[in-house]
């Protein structure tokens, strides 16, 4: 994959790689020694995983990316992946146009047309037992999406780029998109704060207001969403009252 485009954001690298197990695993390397953001791309991998443990399919052709990043307090880390949301939108939408309909789906998924075209997974990175990073890998299904035995029963039916618009699109090209989205909004994290990421993110919400069902490791818990908080948590107004949950896998 080859790096910048004219509008690679500046101060951020990017570490091209081929076959991986994971882009998570390569960022664990730089732990100990984070200077400033870092992307690591791969064309493959061959360990991909995904929230909770779940595998990632991963073949030739989707994007696999990690960004690094310092960062030594875990509530600023955990907004990152509305920073990471948005910037998936964005560059969704510039690879393919207005037409397609993309919303976010709490707490990280990007939907195309209804169908989940994209995955995040946060994971911290340590150095001496203290938090000095955050790991943002980022699954986009470009050319090809799973086959819907491929994926857990109840899941967001799996979509592509290619399938839902038609477009073709390459790692490349995808990266040289997400990475000006994301520097962008990550901008306005450390300047305005959490507000101005929040109510876009908002905006841009699957089922705001609707029934959802969030399933807990111990419960079920079904309402109406309501809003995100300013630390990101999901708000439900449930029969009886607001649950504020931390994390949790949404059903619609
Ligand atoms: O479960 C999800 O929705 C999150 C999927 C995250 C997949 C990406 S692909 C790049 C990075 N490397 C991995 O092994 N996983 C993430």
């Amino acid at each position: 994959m080859s790096t910048r485009s004219a509008d690679w954001p500046q101060g951020y690298g990017h570490q091209p790689f081929g076959e991986v197990t994971s882009t998570l695993d390569l960022a664990r390397a730089h732990a100990g020694h984070l200077t400033g953001p870092l992307w690591i791309t791969a064309t493959a991998q061959t360990a991909s995983r995904g929230r909770r443990g779940r595998p990632w399919v991963a073949p030739v052709g989707n994007f696999y990316g990690t960004l690094v990043l310092p960062c030594t307090d875990p509530a600023q880390a955990a907004l990152r992946s509305f920073v990471a949301a948005l910037a998936l939108r964005d560059a969704l939408r510039a690879v393919m146009g207005q037409g397609p309909d993309l919303a976010l789906k709490w707490p990280n998924d990007v939907l195309l047309n209804k169908g989940k075209v994209a995955g995040i997974l946060l994971e911290s990175l340590t150095d001496g037992g203290r938090m000095s990073g955050i790991a943002i890998g980022i699954g986009v299904n470009l050319v090809a999406a799973p086959a819907l035995d491929q994926v857990e029963l109840g899941a967001t039916y799996p979509v592509s780029v290619k399938g839902e618009s038609g477009a073709d699109v390459t790692p490349e090209a995808f990266l040289a998109e997400l990475a000006p989205a994301f520097a962008r909004y990550e901008a306005q994290l450390t300047t305005q704060g959490f507000v101005p990421i929040r109510a876009a993110w908002l905006d841009a919400a699957a089922r705001l207001g609707e029934t959802v069902t969030a399933r807990l490791p111990q419960e079920d818990v079904t309402g109406r969403f309501e809003t995100i908080d300013e630390t990101g948590y999901l708000i439900l107004q449930t029969a009886q009252g607001l649950r504020r949950i931390a994390a949790a896998d949404v059903y619609f």
